[in-house]
C-alpha cells in the first residue's frame, strides 16, 4: 500500500485539511507532528500558548484514533527527522500545508526542500485556504478570499490507516519540553472545543457582538483566536457555519454582527498574506525610515507598562489581564489597540518591544496578526494618508468607550475598587496606585510631530518601493538577546526562504501598484475631527448603543 507522511504544523485538525484528505485517498498515512526546539525556545514563545497547543495535539490524536489512526510525535530538527522518517516508513513523500507565519519556518522549509531534493525524496506543498503565491491587488484578494471561503470544505476522512510499525513518542508535558508554566488557565483545545465556542457565540452573542465587542467585560467575541492560530478549526468552517446559521436571521443586529465577524476573519487572512509577501515585517517596520530614525527606549517605563503600573487604569487593567489570562478572550481588539498605542505612541518605544511582550503572553499570539497590528497601532503602516494616525487617549474617553461601568478596570486594578466609573480615566490619588507616568497631551503632540516628519520622507513620492524595508541581512529574531533562545538556524549559510519573499527591487510597475494596494487604506478616511470637549464627550457616551457607528468608521479602516 502507498504511504504518505502528513506533516502537521499549525493546522491541527482533520476536517477541511487538504494534505490529509489527499494522503488518505492514496492509501496509508503517517500523521506526524515534530516538537522543534527552535520554535519551543524562540524569544516569542509563550508557555501558555504551547500548553494550549498540547491540548490541540491531544484532541487531534483522539480524532485520528476515532478513525483508526493516531498522531506520531517526534522531537528534533524537522530537516533531519522527516527524511529519516520517509526512509523508515518507506513512504512516498510528504504532504504539508505551506506556512509563512515566521521567518524561521520559511528558512526551515527551504532547508527541508533542499535536503529532500539532494536525497531524491519528495514533498508536496499545499496552499493554505486564502493563501496565494500570486501578487494580487487587495480588492482582488478580497474577492479571492470570499471565493475560497465559499468553496466546498475538504471532506473529513472516515478511516485513517496508520502503519503499526511506526513508533511515536507520548504527548509530553510542558516541563518535559523545557518550559515553565506561568499559571495562566488554558482554554480547552481542539476542533470540538472550537466548534462549541463558535456555536455558543452564534446562539447567544451574535445579536450584540457588533455593539459590544469593544467592551472587555461583555466577553461577547467568539474566543476562537487560539484555535484559529493553531488551525484546530479552519477559517472556512467558521465562515460557512456563521453564514449557514445567521444569514437567514431577520434581526438586523445579527446581520451586522455577522458581517463584522466575517470581516475580522478576512483581516486575519490578509495579515498572513502580507507576511507572505513581506516576511521582513516580522522584524522590521514597513518603511525603513521608522527604524533608521530610531525609537525611544526607557527600561523603567517599559517595565511599568508591562506590569500595569502606568497610572492609567484602563492601560493597567489590560496589562494585568494579559499577564494573568493570556488575553485570548478578555483582551479584545480595542483594549489591545489602546494598550499597544500607549507604548509605541505615547511612550515612543519601538513597537517590537511591545509585540515581543504580547507574543510571550498571548495564548492566541499569531505573528502576522500581532506584529502587523502593533505596527498599525504605532501609525507606521497605512501612513501614506495623513489622517492614519491612531493615538488613543488612555483617559476618561477610553474608559467610556471600553469600560463605562468600570467592571474590567476594577477586576484587574482592585486598588481602584472604590473609585466611581466617571473618575476612572483620571483617578484621585489612591494609596498603592501610581500617579500617571506621562502627560497625554505632551506625549501625543510629540508623537504627531515625529510621525509627520518621518512620513514626509516618502509620502509624496511616486513610488514607495525604495522606502520599504528590505529583508534584513541577519535573520536573528527580535528579542534573542533578552531571552535564552535556540537561534543556531539564523547563523546557517544559504538563508533561502520558502515560500520566497517578494523581490522588491525586481517588481515592475503593475506589481508595485498591486503591492501598494495592500499598504494603503481601502476606504475614504474622514479628516480628524477636532478634539471634543469633556461635556460633548459625556453626552456622546450616553447615546444609545445603536449610535456606536463611529466605531464602524474606525474599525472599517482595517478593511
Ligand atoms: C496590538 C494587537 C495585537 C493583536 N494580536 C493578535 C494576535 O496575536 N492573534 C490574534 O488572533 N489576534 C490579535 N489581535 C486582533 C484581535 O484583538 C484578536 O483577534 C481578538 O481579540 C481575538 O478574540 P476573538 O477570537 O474572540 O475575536 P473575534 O472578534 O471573535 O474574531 C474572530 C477572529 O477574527 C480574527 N480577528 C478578529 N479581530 C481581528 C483583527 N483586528 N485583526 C486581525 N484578525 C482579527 C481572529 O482570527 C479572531 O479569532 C491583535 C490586535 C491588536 C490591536
Amino acid at each position: 500500500m502507498k504511504q504518505t507522511l502528513v506533516w502537521f504544523r499549525r493546522d491541527l485538525r482533520i476536517r477541511d485539511h487538504a494534505p490529509l484528505h489527499r494522503a488518505v485517498m492514496r492509501g496509508g498515512v503517517i500523521p506526524v507532528f515534530i516538537f522543534d526546539r527552535a520554535l519551543l525556545h524562540h524569544p516569542e514563545t509563550s508557555p501558555a500558548r504551547v500548553a494550549f497547543m498540547l491540548e490541540c495535539l491531544r484532541s487531534l490524536d483522539q480524532d485520528l484514533r476515532d478513525r483508526g489512526g493516531r498522531l506520531i510525535l517526534r522531537y528534533g530538527d524537522p530537516v533531519e527527522i522527516l527524511p529519516n522518517l520517509i526512509r523508515e516508513t518507506q513512504a512516498e513523500g510528504i504532504y504539508a500545508y505551506i506556512d509563512y507565519e515566521r521567518i524561521y519556518g520559511r528558512v526551515r522549509d527551504a532547508r527541508l526542500n533542499q535536503t529532500l531534493a539532494e536525497q531524491h525524496l519528495r514533498i508536496r506543498w499545499f496552499e493554505p485556504t486564502a493563501g496565494t503565491s500570486e501578487l494580487m491587488e487587495y480588492p482582488d484578494y478580497r474577492k479571492f478570499w470570499f471565493a475560497e471561503m465559499s468553496a466546498a470544505m475538504i471532506p473529513t476522512p472516515s478511516q485513517i490507516l496508520v502503519p503499526d510499525t511506526v513508533i511515536g513518542e507520548p504527548l509530553p508535558t510542558l516541563s518535559e519540553l523545557g518550559l515553565i508554566s506561568d499559571g495562566k488557565p488554558i482554554p480547552p483545545g481542539g476542533t470540538n472545543a472550537a466548534r462549541t465556542f463558535l456555536h455558543q457565540f452564534l446562539a447567544e452573542k451574535s445579536d450584540r457582538y457588533y455593539w459590544q465587542l469593544s467592551y472587555p467585560s461583555a466577553e461577547v467575541t467568539t474566543g476562537l483566536s487560539p484555535h484559529l492560530k493553531f488551525g484546530a478549526i479552519s477559517s472556512r468552517e467558521c465562515y460557512q457555519t456563521t453564514q449557514r446559521i445567521l444569514k437567514g436571521n431577520a434581526d438586523p443586529r445579527v446581520q451586522r454582527s455577522r458581517k463584522q465577524l466575517v470581516s475580522r476573519l478576512r483581516w486575519g487572512s490578509g495579515f498572513a498574506q502580507r507576511f507572505r509577501y513581506l516576511p521582513q515585517l516580522e522584524v522590521r517596520s514597513l518603511y525603513s525610515v521608522f527604524d533608521e530614525d530610531g525609537w525611544d527606549f526607557n527600561e523603567e517605563l517599559y517595565q511599568a507598562w508591562q506590569a500595569g503600573e502606568t497610572g492609567f487604569p484602563l492601560i493597567d487593567a489590560a496589562a494585568r489581564c494579559l499577564k494573568a489570562t493570556g488575553g485570548w478572550q478578555a483582551l479584545n481588539f480595542r483594549t489591545r489597540a489602546l494598550y499597544s498605542s500607549f507604548l509605541s505612541n505615547l511612550l515612543g518605544m519601538d513597537w517590537r518591544y511591545g509585540a515581543l511582550h504580547f507574543m510571550r503572553h498571548l495564548i492566541d499570539g499569531d505573528c502576522p496578526i500581532d506584529h502587523y497590528q502593533w505596527a498599525m497601532q504605532a501609525g507606521i503602516t497605512h501612513c501614506i494618508d495623513k489622517s492614519w494616525t491612531r493615538i488613543y487617549s488612555p483617559a476618561q474617553v477610553a474608559v467610556e468607550r471600553c469600560d463605562p461601568q468600570g467592571e474590567f478596570i476594577k477586576r484587574w486594578v482592585p486598588e481602584l475598587a472604590h473609585v466611581a466609573p466617571v473618575q476612572l480615566g483620571a483617578p484621585p490619588r489612591v494609596k498603592g496606585y501610581p500617579t500617571p507616568i506621562l502627560n497625554y497631551k505632551d506625549a501625543r503632540q510629540r508623537r504627531v510631530e515625529q510621525l509627520e516628519r518621518q512620513r514626509a520622507v516618502f509620502r509624496n513620492e511616486e513610488s514607495v518601493l525604495p522606502y520599504l524595508a528590505p529583508m534584513p541581512a541577519s535573520l536573528l529574531p527580535f528579542g534573542h538577546d533578552q531571552f535564552a533562545s535556540e537561534i543556531g538556524w539564523a547563523h546557517l549559510p544559504n538563508q533561502d526562504l520558502f515560500p520566497p519573499p517578494l523581490a522588491l527591487h525586481q517588481l515592475d510597475f503593475q506589481q508595485a501598484k498591486a503591492l501598494r494596494s495592500w499598504l494603503v487604506t481601502q476606504v475614504d478616511i474622514q479628516p480628524h475631527k477636532r478634539e471634543r470637549s469633556a461635556s460633548q464627550r459625556s453626552k456622546e457616551s450616553r447615546r444609545s448603543a445603536m449610535k456606536e457607528d463611529e466605531n464602524l468608521i474606525q474599525l472599517s479602516l482595517l478593511d
